[in-house]
């Protein structure tokens, strides 16, 4: 199928924690085009697994929305939301052998996979062969996963996760713990897939390399979209409350509660910090 749009309205979610609620994203507004490659970053804890796991529908928000083409997801029921996984959606987890049978041949993970779009949309099933020649796996098929090295088992995870065909691939730290030749594999597959098909990608990285490939990095901090880079250079985004996030390195100079004058002047924002009162 074709490359999904994904659109995220001031999506919140909050873990019920037993040391207390924890919220893990506060309002994210992202709107990614259909056949976009997007690179989620942020530190540890800042909310991207959340987030994916959000679109993946895993679970629902607990506030916003979520849109995936026309569908909004929080509107589906839990085996409508099973049935966009199996075919609508690509996921692959981290971990490459988290995501397939190790014992197994690639032809069989990749048959495996494709059972619930062959019940739904069987015009959509390709040939184990040719999903694996679209991440460089081509002759790889009678192979056991356990038989092949982490960069392969890496490509294989992502065949899997193409095998429906879906429209929206999900990918979390797909060149984690790869040499630079085994990584280089997995981005030339990733960009092939994205080339070829006009899937749309979303991947979760640590992996500089993953986000220069992909040209737009979506920064979350905090809960929140914080910034973003496009071809290179870096922005600061507008928030569906209106709200702009400064850099971190600016916050010891301006940390909460700092009070600035704002004015647009011919079309650049000026913020003035208010000198706090002599005293
Ligand atoms: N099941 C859960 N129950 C309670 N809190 C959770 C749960 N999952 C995540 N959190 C908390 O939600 C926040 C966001 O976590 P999340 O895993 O989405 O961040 P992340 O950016 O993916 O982090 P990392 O890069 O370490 O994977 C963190 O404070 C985390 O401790």
């Amino acid at each position: 199928m074709n490359g999904l749009a994904v659109i995220c309205r001031r999506v919140v979610q909050i873990y019920r924690a037993e040391g207390g609620d924890v919220v893990a994203l506060a309002g994210v507004d992202l709107e990614i085009a259909p056949g976009e490659k997007v690179a989620l970053v942020g530190p540890s804890g800042s909310g991207k697994s959340t987030l994916i796991a959000l679109l993946a529908g895993l679970m629902r928000p607990s506030a916003g929305r979520v849109h995936l083409g026309q569908t909004d997801i929080g509107k589906l029921t839990d085996g409508e939301l099973a049935r966009l996984r199996g075919t609508d959606l690509g996921v692959v987890l981290q971990g490459a052998t988290r995501n397939l049978l190790p014992y197994a041949t690639l032809e069989d993970n990749i048959w495996l996979a494709q059972r619930r779009v062959r019940k739904v949309r069987p015009a959509d099933v390709e040939p184990a062969e040719s999903v694996a020649a679209l991440v460089g796996l081509l002759g790889y098929g009678d192979r056991r996963i356990d038989q092949l090295s982490p960069g392969a088992q890496q490509r294989a995870a992502l065949a899997v996760g193409l095998a429906a065909s879906p429209g929206l691939l999900l990918v979390d730290e797909p060149t984690s713990r790869l040499d630079p030749v085994a990584r280089d594999e997995v981005l030339s597959a990733l960009d092939r897939v994205n080339a070829e098909r006009g899937t749309t990608i979303v991947a979760v990285t640590h992996d500089m390399a993953v986000g220069e490939a992909f040209g737009r990095v979506v920064t979350i901090r905090d809960g929140r979209v914080g910034a973003e880079g496009r071809g290179g250079r870096e922005f600061a985004v507008v928030a569906g409350d209106g709200t702009v996030q400064l850099p971190p390195a600016m916050l010891a100079s301006y940390p909460p509660g700092t009070l600035f004058s704002v004015d647009d002047v011919d079309g650049a924002v000026m913020l003035e910090a208010e000198k706090p009162a002599a005293g």
